[in-house]
């Protein structure tokens, strides 16, 4: 079959035919000058257009091992140009719900045009199955341009686009977190060289607004941090001279929702790197580990969380432990500290007694950040983001006491700042949620001391744990009569007569109901 350019290539001499015919002494004083020349003008073209060769570059979605940042540039710059200004024959437009507005993109096999100094560029992008059954498919751009112009579409083309690409990423970047897609490992045996390019991430936005002015934590802790990473930042020299290689490891622990997932989000918005969220839960062994790692970008953030779970993976199937903290270890040690630059890996824990001590070691996480319960600094940071509170307010000093006495984390707080009610509603709640939890904390302590005492013949721990049941009973049901009432927490009373109370508005409800099916039937009788 004849391609549309041989075609063409073939139609050249009745091209040429047509204009010795339109150019020939007798025609031509009879044609107006304007349109010969336009013939002619249309005619170099055309001959200029199939008769000379051009070039193609190509340019795959990833290289050997990591992505190829041409490639990246190269879509982003494509982006632009059709969301500004040249839309192809053919385009994608899709709106995701939180969007504001629409995204245009470009359709695979549809040429996009672009122009650089005098040069005409033609971009496609093209997709290729590979040959193994699961692996994933091979994306590429093709770009083409008139021969002649390598120089300047490699030297300067190429690298304005991953120029101006480099300075977005610095400057207004939208940060993304990464995740894993491991499918169908099990099921096919990739050769060598494949295995790495199995390692498949998602990923989305993080439209995390998270900022570390805005977490509730201790204000040094804050200035260090933002001190470290400004100087990790700005240190590639110093990395050089020293001879260490250009990454920062930070362990954050502390109990579940002290914000170390938030400081996380906060730190990748500092730093404007994304973040490549490794979940060891699935079962890795080393290898994959190994293959993960090489499968993720300079200026990013690697986080694997609970890293105290590291040790406890079995896989049933394979009847041994996969991922271990050691295979930890050695990945840090070794393979880790030579693979890219301008990376840090953060661990969390919420257990950091569990971890092994060779990881506490100086010089594997340079940074330990203790992530703790609300301090009355803290609290203040979350009544500013949640409540606008900026001054001080009446009930601070009462908050405080409660803050110094009970164990309450930052994410406890915030939920109580979420519900709904005026600033004074709001807080009084908190003072309420504040002061039972003294309560069970005295009350814990109390059965504490009772279950340690030697003499503990005497102790009715079940009456004890019947009357702890009775209190959340009666709480379960504040909470009911709460609901049926809809007042606020400020009028529960501790005297009030919950279970009667209850009682009097189901029946009032049922009451209520009974009526207004009364009403309905009345209706139906009259109509009838
Ligand atoms: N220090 C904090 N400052 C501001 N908000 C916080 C803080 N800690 C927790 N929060 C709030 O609580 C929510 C849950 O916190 P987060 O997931 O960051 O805690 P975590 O320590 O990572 O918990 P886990 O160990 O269970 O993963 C956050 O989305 C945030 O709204």
């Amino acid at each position: 079959m004849f391609s549309f350019m041989e075609m063409l290539k073939s139609l050249a001499p009745f091209f040429t035919a047509a204009v010795v015919i339109v150019l020939s002494p007798f025609v031509k004083e009879r044609i107006p000058y304007a349109v010969s020349n336009y013939l002619v003008s249309t005619f170099n073209m055309w001959l200029a257009r199939f008769c000379t060769p051009h070039i193609t570059v190509v340019i795959e979605e990833k290289g050997e091992l990591k992505s190829n940042q041409i490639y990246e540039a190269a879509k982003a710059h494509l982006h632009t140009l059709i969301s500004d200004s040249t839309k192809p024959k053919r385009f994608k437009v899709s709106k995701e719900d939180r969007q504001t507005e629409s995204t245009i993109d470009i359709i695979k096999d549809v040429e996009v045009i672009d122009y650089f100094r005098e040069i005409k560029l033609k971009w496609k992008l093209r997709t290729e199955k590979e040959e193994y059954r699961y692996s994933p498919t091979k994306k590429y751009f093709e770009l083409s341009f008139d021969k002649g112009y390598e120089m300047d579409v490699l030297d300067s083309y190429l690298d304005d686009i991953v120029d101006r690409y480099e300075r977005i990423q610095k400057e207004d970047k939208v940060v993304r977190i990464y995740t894993c897609k491991e499918k169908n490992r099990d099921r096919v045996v990739y050769p060598e060289k494949d295995r790495d390019r199995n390692v498949n991430w998602s990923y989305v936005n993080l439209e995390h607004s998270a900022t570390i002015e805005k977490l509730a934590m201790n204000p040094e802790q804050k200035e260090m941090l933002k001190d470290d990473l400004d100087r990790f930042l700005g240190g590639k020299d110093l990395y050089n001279k020293v001879g260490k290689s250009w990454k920062r490891g930070y362990l954050l622990y502390g109990p579940p929702g002290t914000g170390k997932s938030s400081l996380i989000a906060a730190m990748a918005n500092y730093v404007k790197f994304n973040i490549y969220d490794l979940n060891l839960t699935a079962g890795l062994s080393n290898e994959d580990l190994r293959s993960i790692l090489l499968s993720t970008t300079d200026r990013s953030i690697l986080v694997i969380e609970d890293v105290d779970c590291c040790t406890k993976f079995y896989d049933k199937e394979k009847k041994h432990y996969t991922f271990t903290q050691s295979g930890l270890l050695n990945i840090m040690d070794g393979l880790w500290s030579s693979c890219g630059d301008e990376r840090i890996i953060v661990f969390t824990t919420n257990h950091k007694d569990q971890l092994d001590p060779a990881l506490l070691r100086p010089g594997r996480m340079d940074v330990h950040v203790h992530m703790s319960y609300c301090t009355m600094d803290g609290f203040k940071i979350l009544a500013s983001n949640y409540l606008n509170i900026e001054a001080d307010h009446q009930l601070y000093r009462q908050i405080e006491g409660l803050l110094e006495n009970v164990e309450v984390t930052p994410a406890e707080i915030a939920e109580e700042l979420l519900k709904s009610g005026g600033t004074d509603v709001v807080l009084g709640g908190l003072v309420k949620f504040l002061e039972q939890k003294t309560l069970q904390k005295a009350k814990a302590a109390e059965l504490k001391e009772l279950l340690k005492s030697d003499d503990n013949t005497d102790v009715d721990v079940e009456g004890f744990v019947k009357f702890l049941k009775q209190e959340k009973l009666k709480n379960a049901k504040a909470a009911e009569a709460e609901q049926l009432l809809k007042i606020d927490h400020t009028y529960v009373d501790v005297d009030v007569d919950v279970e009667g109370l209850v009682k009097l508005f189901k029946q009032k409800k049922l009451e209520d109901a009974k009526a207004a099916e009364t009403v309905q039937v009345n209706i139906q009788k009259n109509q009838n």
